[in-house]
């Protein structure tokens, strides 16, 4: 252990000292205080804008500003030489301001409108360096006169953590030469990254962004009327708006080296489901074969969990069967399943795939890999979705699933390879491996739409975890066994249901028993017992006596 170095423990505890002296003291005088420090803050950061601005101007026109400092001074000398009666400052301070008035200007407009002023200067700037840009990254053409003729810069925009150009082709480009050129131009600006979008043919949008950080943020209590499973809030996007994920009709993968904030993307998907879960539209299920030391922490929002393999396997077992059977009951009817209460989207939630599919016995693996990936090719549209976590994105860990998910979330990965194994032609617009291992809980987010999107995940504490999961707890009846067929569904929720409410451990263990995981590997479930037959009542034999 390092010896305890005095002045470092000192320091924060004099901090703490004036804090506690000043603007942490109760009442109006520590009110005071604090409106002290916002304004001294606000005047000193203005001022430091208004030297910036104007010095940044007299240090580019230098000759300007001696021409006016000579000018003023010259003439002051002159007044003074002649003993000049009367006032002999302000005619030589007029005519310095009057030399130096631009800069002064840019100073006044930076102080009052900060904002403002960084982002017309930016725009001037990129604008005059655009020709020469543009051209060395490719986007130049020759002209029929010899000269080089580049894509126009139509206008630069700023949203909150990007700058966009929209750029138009010229004549003899296509969108794709501009496509092309895009990582070029991002790393001439010293982008963090980049996107396209196309605006119309022939024009482009390239969003450049200026920020790599997401602030983090801790989840608050979910809104309880939002019942929904197409847009559940999970975190921010990189220019603070909310990011919300579609969890009906896709399934996901969430990748990320070990500490990268998994947990936080499981936790935003399960917890921003509870209020659907406790009304009976969602169906949550757990796979932690850690143990279930992450999913035992928020236990009541899932109806059934499997922390060994066996139970796991029975788990892909009976969402298969599920899907199987709204595959009959939908066919022809609807294309896509319709969650609501008695016939919600099962959501099967997976925490550390590589430990079912990669360091399980051969056959459970074999078993388990042929289930999920069944799953995952038939449930989609059928209300049956996988949420997967794993930390390694090779082969051996996520079998041969790995391209069957219809959504990623990279989290910080190891390296470039394993970018590019789980967002293939993506990585370049994506590179989560560039993502700092403090920043846990951001990850790049690729939808349906294949455009990646930069977020950071809101982090849920152990004790939200459990405060939401006791608030939001799973109906009795999605604990219940699933029914095989659904003509009679809805007897069998409600009467698994009352059973339930009155059922003690051992009762547990005997509805598990009914569960239609009847082929899972292993030592086979004991048979349900026969209803027993009603004793006929014993006959008494009396004998007639004849009289
Ligand atoms: N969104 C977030 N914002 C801020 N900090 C976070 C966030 N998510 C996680 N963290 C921090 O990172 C730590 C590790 O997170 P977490 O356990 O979720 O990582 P993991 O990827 O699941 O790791 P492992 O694979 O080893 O279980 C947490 O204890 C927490 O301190």
């Amino acid at each position: 252990m390092s010896p305890r170095r005095p002045f470092r423990d000192a320091r924060p505890r004099a901090r703490s000292q004036i804090v506690a002296a000043t603007t942490g003291r109760p009442g109006k005088a520590g009110m005071a205080w604090r409106v002290l420090v916002w304004v001294l803050r606000v005047v000193l950061a203005r001022a430091w804008l208004f030297t910036r601005a104007s010095g940044g101007w007299m240090v580019k026109h230098p000759a300007v500003a001696v021409l006016g400092l000579a000018l003023a001074w010259l003439w002051w000398g002159i007044l003074t030489v002649a003993e000049w009666p009367g006032d002999r400052k302000t005619g030589p301070l007029l005519v310095l301001v009057a030399c130096l008035c631009p800069g002064l200007f840019l100073g006044v407009w930076a102080a009052l409108a900060p904002r403002h002023y960084v982002r017309v200067t930016h725009a001037r700037a990129v604008a005059r360096s655009w020709a020469q840009t543009a051209a060395s990254c490719g986007l130049g053409t020759r002209g029929p006169d010899g000269a080089t003729v580049v894509s126009r810069l139509r206008r630069v925009a700023h949203e909150n953590g990007a700058v966009v150009l929209r750029v138009e082709t010229s004549p003899g480009q296509t969108l794709d030469t501009l496509h092309r050129a895009a990582p070029a131009i991002a790393t001439a600006y010293r982008a963090h990254g980049y996107e396209t979008r196309t605006v119309k043919p022939g024009v482009l949008d390239l969003v450049l962004f200026t920020t790599a950080r997401l602030a983090p943020r801790t989840a608050g209590l979910p809104n309880p009327d939002l019942i929904t499973t197409d847009a559940v809030p999970v975190g921010r996007t990189r220019g603070g708006a909310p990011c919300a994920l579609v969890v009906r009709g896709r399934h996901t993968l969430i990748v990320g080296a070990s500490g990268a904030g998994k947990g936080s993307v499981l936790w935003s998907v399960a917890g921003g489901l509870a209020p659907a879960i406790h009304a009976g539209v969602v169906r949550l299920w757990g796979v932690d074969l850690k143990k279930g030391l992450e999913i035992e922490t928020g236990r009541p929002l899932f109806g059934h969990v499997a922390y060994t393999a066996a139970d796991a396997v029975s788990v892909l077992r009976t969402l298969l069967q599920v899907s199987d059977d709204r595959g009959d009951a939908m066919r022809g009817r609807s294309r896509l399943h319709q969650p609501r209460p008695g016939d919600p989207l099962h959501v099967l939630v997976i925490d550390e795939l590589a430990d079912l599919m990669a360091y399980s016995e051969l056959e459970v693996r074999r078993e388990a890999e042929r289930l999920l990936s069944k799953i995952l090719t038939q449930g989609r549209a059928l209300g049956v979705v996988v949420v997967s976590c794993v930390q390694n994105p090779r082969q051996e860990a996520l079998g041969g699933t790995r391209n069957l998910y219809t959504q990623k979330v990279a989290l910080r990965l190891d390296s470039d390879s394993e970018t590019e194994m789980v967002l293939g032609g993506l990585a370049p617009l994506a590179p989560a491996h560039t993502i700092s291992p403090t920043d846990q809980g951001t990850a790049y987010l690729v939808g349906e739409d294949g455009a990646p999107v930069l977020v950071r995940f809101d982090y849920w504490p152990d004790d939200l975890i459990r405060t939401v999961a006791l608030h939001y707890a799973a109906p009795a009846e999605h604990t219940a066994p699933v029914p095989r067929s659904g003509i009679d569904a809805a007897s069998a929720w409600a009467k698994a249901g009352r059973r339930l409410h009155a059922v003690d451990a051992d009762e547990t263990d005997a509805l598990e028993d009914t569960t239609p995981t009847e082929a899972a590997p292993g030592p086979r479930p004991r048979k349900p017992r026969a209803p027993r037959k009603p004793r006929a009542p014993r006959q008494t034999v009396t004998e007639e006596v004849s009289p």
